[in-house]
């Protein structure tokens, strides 16, 4: 009761601070977990959002709680779980986060693994993390999610390339350091995370590389700032000195100079003693504007594999597989090949849209047991239609920039270096990079035929300007805000 009451005098504040659009837009959301002792907890559903709170309201709003109780010292920022499943038990926060022993790293994906049981652990691979969150000792990984193998990965022309570099490094081992590191990327829901876990699941016990490490850059995070605050980083980087193959997924979401730091030594090391490193992003490693140099340009070193969306061959294959999984459960099930391809044909964006779909369908066939194609193409027009609507176009970004600074879309788009007309050109590129999967040459392409480093000195420059200027970075909120509004 007395925690709810400061809870609410804090989010007052914060509204109060920050203003009531940016407080809808990325506080309506947030929630009080618990405050023992002089740590408040708070949650979040998703992972980008405590990523973005963490980076750039961490502060205000601790200082918020310490204004309203002087004796609380730490906020931490939870993502909450929508299953019981996707909960890691980690065993050495359970001293350390006392008296709440257990806190739950969660698995950032659209669906819950169906079994968790395997995780790629160093030095103990083979327990359980359920049963590890009651053995003491050191453990490290992200969960596995045992469907993500290397059969059940559809191949095509858009990731034949990956999956090769991938089965490569599975079955040669830390020998196979002819793509260290094997950077890959894509889009949303691509399969990036398939393909890494493919290469962690074969990899995990076996005699070539049975010390595998997996983890989100975000659990990388996660572990090593807790780590750090209980002296405790030693330990942790002797238990990974001795790995065979590390991978991280994510790797956008590194963040913190500190953690970097951290990060860039490891990979440091491992790749100066040929051992194997896997990473996934949502853009290549010259694109990740947020990583310090050095990390970009060990990234760089390697291999970077671009995967695409999947073609209509593809996307059939896909939908069948989950088909032949879910009669694994229900033998009875039974989908008209005809419908099969009806979706596959029309749900086009990504693997996760696609699953969406699938899983759509069956919910619906357990109450209408004979779907019709025109029953199928309504479904299908309102998944189509939310995967739509999610897709920012630069067009819409450059539409609603022009209206927000009065000048118009041409000019956005032409020679004109004036003032009035450069920064919101800038703004424009900024929010392209980050609302749209869109590259650096296709933005500046679609910004009137620009080099893409006139792309990337503009993001760095509105990234500089937001870190030391909230208006603007407010006004930056607010142009999100009306573009995601205008999509939704
Ligand atoms: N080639 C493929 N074969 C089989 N399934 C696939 C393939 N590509 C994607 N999928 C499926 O699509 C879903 C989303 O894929 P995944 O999570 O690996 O994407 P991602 O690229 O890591 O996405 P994000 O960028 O959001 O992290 C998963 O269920 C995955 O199994």
């Amino acid at each position: 009761m007395k925690h709810n009451a400061l809870f609410e005098r804090f989010s007052t504040r914060l509204k109060a601070q920050v203003g009531q659009d940016v407080y809808a837009s990325w506080f309506g959301r947030l929630k009080l977990h618990s405050v023992s002792k002089s740590v408040v907890r708070l949650t979040v559903p998703t992972t980008f959002l405590k990523s973005w709170i963490n980076n750039r309201y961490l502060d205000q709003i601790t200082t918020i709680f310490q204004a309203e109780d002087a004796e609380i010292l730490k906020v931490e920022i939870l993502v909450r779980s929508a299953s019981r499943n996707t909960k890691v038990l980690v065993a050495s926060e359970e001293r350390t986060l006392a008296p709440e022993p257990v806190v739950a790293t969660s698995f950032p994906r659209s669906q819950a693994p169906r079994e968790i049981g395997k995780i790629a652990a160093f030095p103990s691979p083979s327990a359980s993390p359920a049963r590890s969150a009651h053995v003491p000792g050191p453990l490290f990984g992200s969960p596995l999610d045992s469907r993500f193998t290397f059969d059940t990965f559809v191949e095509g022309p858009s990731n034949r390339v990956a999956l090769a570099a991938a089965k490569t490094i599975a079955e040669a081992g830390a020998s196979a350091v002819r793509f260290n590191p094997l950077f890959i990327h894509s889009g949303v829901g691509l399969g990036k995370t398939h393909l890494l876990q493919a290469i962690a699941n074969a990899a995990v016990g076996s005699e070539r590389m049975p010390r595998v490490v997996y983890l989100t850059a975000e659990y990388f995070m996660w572990r090593f700032a807790t780590a750090i605050r209980d002296n405790d980083a030693l330990t942790l980087k002797d238990s990974l000195r001795n790995i065979d193959l590390l991978i991280i997924d994510d790797m956008q979401f590194l963040q913190g100079k500190m953690i970097q730091n951290e990060f860039c030594h490891l990979l440091n090391m491992l790749l100066d003693s040929a051992k194997q490193v896997v990473v996934a992003a949502d853009r290549a490693p010259w694109e990740l504007e947020s990583l310090d140099p050095r990390v970009r340009s060990r990234l760089q070193g390697g291999v970077a594999i671009e995967v695409e969306a999947p073609d209509y061959e593809m996307r059939l294959e896909m939908i069948k597989g989950r088909l032949a999984t879910a009669r694994q459960d229900d033998p009875s099930l039974d989908i008209p090949a005809e419908i099969l391809s009806h979706v596959a044909r029309n749900v086009t964006a990504s693997g996760r849209e696609l699953e969406g779909a699938f899983n759509q369908l069956l919910f619906r066939r357990s109450f209408e047991p004979s779907l019709s194609i025109e029953r199928v193409d309504e479904l299908l027009a309102h998944l189509v239609g939310a995967g739509e609507a999610k897709r920012v176009r630069i067009e819409d970004i450059q539409r609603i920039v022009a209206r927000h600074y009065n000048v118009s879309r041409q000019e956005l788009v032409s020679n004109r270096r004036t003032r009035v007309i450069v920064k919101p050109r800038q703004i424009a590129m900024y929010l392209s990079k980050t609302l749209t999967p869109r590259s650096f040459p296709e933005i500046g392409r679609r910004f009137g035929g620009r080099d893409h480093t006139t792309v990337l000195h503009a993001v760095r420059k509105i990234e500089e300007l937001i870190s030391g200027d909230t208006k603007l970075s407010h006004e930056v909120e607010l142009l999100k805000r009306l573009i995601n509004e205008n999509n939704a």
